[in-house]
């Protein structure tokens, strides 16, 4: 039987960053098609006949694919980012409390901005400076043995897992904020405690900057929330600055 999907009112697109096996593109072109995704974004990708060979009814995936230079091209496409991996937990910020797939479907749910699933290379995954760079983190769960999967069938349990989603529409006054206006957020954050000189010492503010972005990101702020957060923000460096 086929799976006739919903259309999707949260339509995320995936991202493979700098993947190295051009059978592995392809391979992810015709998972996308399988679950009824079709944004492909590709950083500086290793893309062959081969890719397209092993997309088979998919090329039209790879063909309309969106193909950057850099990892921060990538990132300046979407509202909200997603990082995957095999291997959660080492670091503090990037790594606190990974979702499954299936809270990320849940987290989704009617969400209408723009969203980027990243996947990492086939040798090194995603960099831990990178992933630190994304909002969310995924992982699968997976043997404690081997908790490491292939590429393109990492994307088809994320993928599968999203499929199910049903979102409800979105009403046209509570739009997602977008990432300029989050990033408008962190950077008045960024001002004040920069004002307040606390902490003194200027990496410690960078990680509370960090710190800030990550909780920003998960939030799911609407613009609306984002800017009445902003003016006081504002209100405060000001008046700060006047003393
Ligand atoms: C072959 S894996 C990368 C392997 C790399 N040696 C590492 O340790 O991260 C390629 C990509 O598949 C995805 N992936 C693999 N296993 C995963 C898992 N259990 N959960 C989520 N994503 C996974 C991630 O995007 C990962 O960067």
């Amino acid at each position: 039987m086929h799976l006739s999907l919903n259309p999707f009112v949260m339509m995320p697109s995936v991202v493979l960053v700098e993947p190295e096996g051009p059978a592995n593109i392809g391979m992810v072109a015709r998972t996308m098609k399988n679950f009824g995704f079709s944004r492909l974004v590709l950083v500086n990708p290793n893309l062959s006949e081969e890719s397209y060979s092993y997309a088979v009814h998919a090329r039209d995936v790879l063909k309309n694919a969106t193909i950057v230079e850099t990892f921060e091209e990538a990132l300046e496409l979407f509202d909200l980012t997603v990082g995957t991996t095999g291997k959660p937990g080492r670091r503090f910020i990037s790594y606190r409390a990974p979702l499954y797939p299936w809270e990320l479907r849940e987290t989704l749910k009617g969400y209408t901005g723009e969203v980027g699933l990243f996947f990492g290379r086939e040798s090194i995954g995603l960099k831990n400076e990178e992933l630190e760079r994304l909002d969310l983190i995924v992982t699968i769960p997976t043997s404690e043995d081997y908790p490491v999967m292939n590429l393109a069938q990492a994307v088809a349990v994320i993928l599968y897992e999203l499929s199910k989603t049903r979102p409800e529409p979105s009403v046209e006054a509570l739009k997602p904020a977008t990432r300029d206006e989050k990033e408008a957020l962190v950077r008045v954050w960024a001002e004040l405690l920069k004002v307040l000189e606390y902490p003194k010492d200027e990496e410690r503010r960078e990680v509370f900057v960090k710190v800030f972005r990550k909780a920003v990101g998960k939030a799911f702020l609407y613009g609306r929330e984002v800017h009445t957060l902003i003016g006081p923000l504002r209100r405060a460096v000001k008046r700060l600055e006047e003393c």
